[in-house]
């Protein structure tokens, strides 16, 4: 269980949001995190590993205060998938991959069989063989987003953060991968976080959603989409009406 206690983000003395429950997120829970732009929703995950954004508020990991790990057991708990391309672009997919056992190896950084395993497992699912030997600079936005997704399963923890995993990824792959993340939650017992945009396929696939709004960050039951009045709170677009939880654009 990872419990976000008392929490409080911002920047510097300038609160982004708070919640005024704790949130908790349970194993094998596929949880989105909804908002409208400027909400907060990369805040909040980013907090989760800096603590530069944490105003006020602890962050308890299947009993541990996070803050007492140090970084290598940090590493074993938490997977980042960011927006931001902080990696040298220089590096093939598979050394990408190959770093980020880094938690698990020696001294040395020597994979082990089981490292490879993993590595060559995640690839097949992903369909990124073809693409294991190829520059990270080299690739679309969509086939780098896909790499950054499998990256964070290779590093194989227990809860794992996304930020927009999907935002380039075409139909096809956007459902694809999103419902292999749902069924790999299930299947491995990880908690997945993820922030989106993509409502209708939040609706279709979470177990439990964080709504940021006016500064609060609230989790709620799936059941939140079955009834429109926080949806159209949180987007009161004319253009859009929240009808026996289905979308629909008024163009
Ligand atoms: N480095 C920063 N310093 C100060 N304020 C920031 C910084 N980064 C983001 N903000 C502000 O914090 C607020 C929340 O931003 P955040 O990126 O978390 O929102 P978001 O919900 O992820 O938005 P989007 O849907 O547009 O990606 C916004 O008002 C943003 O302008």
């Amino acid at each position: 269980m990872m419990r976000l206690e008392k929490y409080r983000i911002g920047y510097g003395q300038c609160e982004v949001a708070r919640c005024e429950s704790d949130l908790a997120f349970a194993k094998a829970e596929f949880i989105s995190i909804i908002g409208k732009n400027g909400a907060g929703k990369s805040t909040l995950l980013k907090s989760i590993n800096d603590r530069n954004l944490r105003l006020d508020g602890t962050i308890n990991i299947d009993g541990y205060d996070y803050e007492t790990l140090n970084a290598v057991e940090k590493a074993k708990k938490i997977a980042l998938v960011l927006t931001e391309k902080s990696f040298s672009h220089f590096l093939k997919v598979r050394e990408l991959l190959e770093l980020s056992r880094a938690p698990y190896t020696s001294f040395y950084g020597k994979l082990r069989d089981e490292d490879q395993e993993i590595i060559e497992q995640v690839l097949s699912d992903f369909e990124l063989a073809g693409l294991a030997e190829r520059n990270l600079s080299t690739l679309s936005d969509g086939q780098l987003q896909r790499v950054l997704i499998a990256r964070s399963l290779v590093q194989d923890t227990p809860y794992i953060l996304m930020d927009e995993p999907t935002s380039h990824l075409d139909i096809n792959y956007k459902t694809d991968l999103l419902l292999h993340l749902k069924e790999y939650c299930k299947s491995h017992n990880k908690t997945i976080i993820y922030a989106t945009h993509e409502l209708q396929i939040a609706q279709a696939l979470s177990d439990k959603v964080v709504s940021i709004h006016e500064g609060l960050a609230e989790l709620h039951a799936r059941e939140v989409f079955n009834t429109s009045q926080k949806l159209k709170e949180i987007f009161p677009s004319r253009n859009i009406s929240f009808i026996n939880g289905s979308i629909q654009f008024n163009f």
